[in-house]
């Protein structure tokens, strides 16, 4: 009522059923009691964020997601907590998980207009967060969900910070999206999401990252040196943007705008205006 914070509470909620599993708690299918709204429900456990020593973490998450609004950033509606969890309260989205579509696709990989749509998408959303300072820092498949629509939801903002800043915890999950500047632990900026979003547009059209390798070492030198290889199916334009993007030297790497603006793009970008 008249935009006072609303108390929530988990009997506000009727459980549906888990949508997925995550690492520190699970995504449960929910609905608002009086005004029958479906969300997502997101549950933390505590004991869990602290031994793992992310308590920072979590409450960034919550103040950035809250605070951001775009079709295509996932909505976080508000968070409550009770004595041993933490729920965010988060707009579902029905299509679900990007990474699971891409798995499913033939050859495990998307076709041109897909893939150029959901990377104008992504590129969107990041423009709109970098206009606010905010660096997402985790571009990546299992980050992405989709809409009623099959429109991209960039979920998972646990990995945004504010601005510039050094990485204080220790990364989990793949480095296959990790920036060179990232990993040799250099003072990094908004561009780190500009390398990521040439690593999605890389796996989205070929269906595995650009830095792939057997043994993670050489995944680290392979990223830093910035070698990889586009196979001949994809079409010169989307090869051009890849190279654009996928470079080394954070200061040359193409800017958001200009993603926007690139043939690639603009020949998927749905309803074209
Ligand atoms: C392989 S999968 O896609 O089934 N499950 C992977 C997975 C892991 C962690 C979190 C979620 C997740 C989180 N969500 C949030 Cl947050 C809001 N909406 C969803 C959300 N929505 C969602 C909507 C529909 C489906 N279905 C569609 C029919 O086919 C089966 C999956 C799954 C998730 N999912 C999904």
């Amino acid at each position: 009522a008249n935009g006072e914070k609303r108390v929530w509470s988990l009997n506000s909620f009727d459980i549906g059923r888990p949508l997925g599993k995550g690492k520190f708690g699970n995504v449960y299918l929910a609905r608002e009691k009086t005004s029958k709204f479906v969300v997502a429900l997101k549950v933390l456990f505590k004991r869990a964020v602290k031994e793992n020593k992310i308590e920072h973490q979590v409450t960034r998450e919550i103040e950035i997601q809250c605070s951001l609004k775009h079709p295509n950033i996932l909505r976080m509606f508000g968070y409550f907590h009770d004595e041993s969890r933490i729920y965010m309260i988060l707009e579902y989205a029905p299509k679900g998980a990007v990474y699971a579509k891409l798995l499913s696709s033939p050859n495990k990989r998307f076709s041109e207009e897909t893939a150029g749509a959901y990377i104008g998408q992504v590129a969107d959303a990041l423009q709109y967060c970098h206009s606010r300072n905010i660096i997402h820092r985790d571009i990546k498949p299992e980050n992405l969900l989709l809409g009623v629509n099959e429109e991209i939801k960039i979920a998972d903002f646990g990995w945004s910070v504010r601005n510039q800043s050094d990485r204080r915890t220790t990364l989990c999950g793949t480095l296959d999206y990790l920036s060179p500047e990232m990993i040799l632990g250099e003072t990094y900026d908004e561009k780190v999401d500009l390398w990521s979003l040439g690593v999605l547009c890389f796996e989205f059209l070929v269906g595995k990252p650009p830095f792939e390798t057997s043994n993670s070492n050489n995944l680290c030198k392979n990223i830093s040196e910035g070698e990889f290889k586009i196979p001949p199916y994809v079409s010169d334009d989307a090869k051009d943007l890849i190279r654009r993007l996928l470079v080394t030297e954070s200061k040359y790497r193409i800017a958001l705008n200009s993603v926007l603006k690139h043939p690639w793009i603009l020949k998927h970008r749905a309803g074209k205006v």
